[in-house]
């Protein structure tokens, strides 16, 4: 009988890709056994401000940092729908074929309260939080209520003091940010001439 695949699922701005994403992306594959984790780039994440760069440039970025690693697969889903991204419409897109994890960090885990019909998105998926330094990967207490047994797991992770906005805003004052990036998307950025300006930052 054909056994059902774990696969993981790791959405984010991508604003840009950064070492820590791809860190956690293998970690939660080392650690929960997944067969592979798809990285969605959204399209507009609607809790934030403009983005840095444009969602082709975003794309291309994520392409590069998962190339030549094949348990890491780029899913464009969300990039081709119009709207503010939510998560649960792109849960209730994807082939039901696979059991879902969505892998998350800290600080996105605190504020999963407030995601766009939040307890709706725990019939599709079970979650993986890494800790990322300063915010303690334990759920809020609406959550923790929330949850079935095993819908929260933990994956272990040395907390990474990695962000795309402290990227952002070295990258806009010129300072180094080369053991944060991949190489080729360090280069990418160069080519392209991305987040010079301080105002998106
Ligand atoms: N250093 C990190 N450690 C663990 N998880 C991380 C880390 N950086 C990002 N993540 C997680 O990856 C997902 C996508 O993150 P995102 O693309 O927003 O990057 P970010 O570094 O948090 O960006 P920004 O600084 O612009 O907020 C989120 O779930 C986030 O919590
Ligand atoms: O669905 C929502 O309402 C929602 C609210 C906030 C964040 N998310 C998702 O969480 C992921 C990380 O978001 P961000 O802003 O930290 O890049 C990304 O896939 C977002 O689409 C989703």
């Amino acid at each position: 009988m054909a056994v059902t695949p774990q696969v993981g699922l790791l959405g984010g701005s991508f604003d840009p890709v950064h070492r820590a994403h791809i860190a956690l992306a293998r970690a939660a594959c080392d650690a929960l056994g997944l067969e592979h984790v798809e990285l969605l780039p959204a399209a507009r994440p609607w809790q934030r401000g403009r983005l840095g760069a444009a969602a082709e440039h975003r794309l291309r970025m994520l392409e590069l940092a998962c190339s030549g690693d094949p348990r890491l697969r780029v899913n464009p889903i969300e990039l081709q729908r119009a709207g503010n991204t939510y998560t649960i419409d792109t849960l209730a897109a994807l082939p039901p074929t696979a059991r879902y994890t969505w892998i998350l960090g800290s600080d996105q885990l605190a504020n999963f309260c407030t995601w766009h019909r939040w307890h709706d998105l725990l019939q599709y998926v079970r979650l993986a939080v890494a800790e990322r330094p300063g915010t303690p990967a334990t759920p809020p207490a609406e959550l923790a209520q929330a949850l079935t047994p095993g819908g929260l797991v933990r994956i272990p992770f040395t907390p990474q003091p990695v962000s795309a906005t402290a990227i952002r805003q070295d990258l806009a004052a010129g300072r180094p940010v080369d053991t944060m990036l991949d190489p080729r998307v360090l280069d990418y950025i160069r080519a392209h001439r991305l987040y010079l300006d301080p105002e998106t930052s």
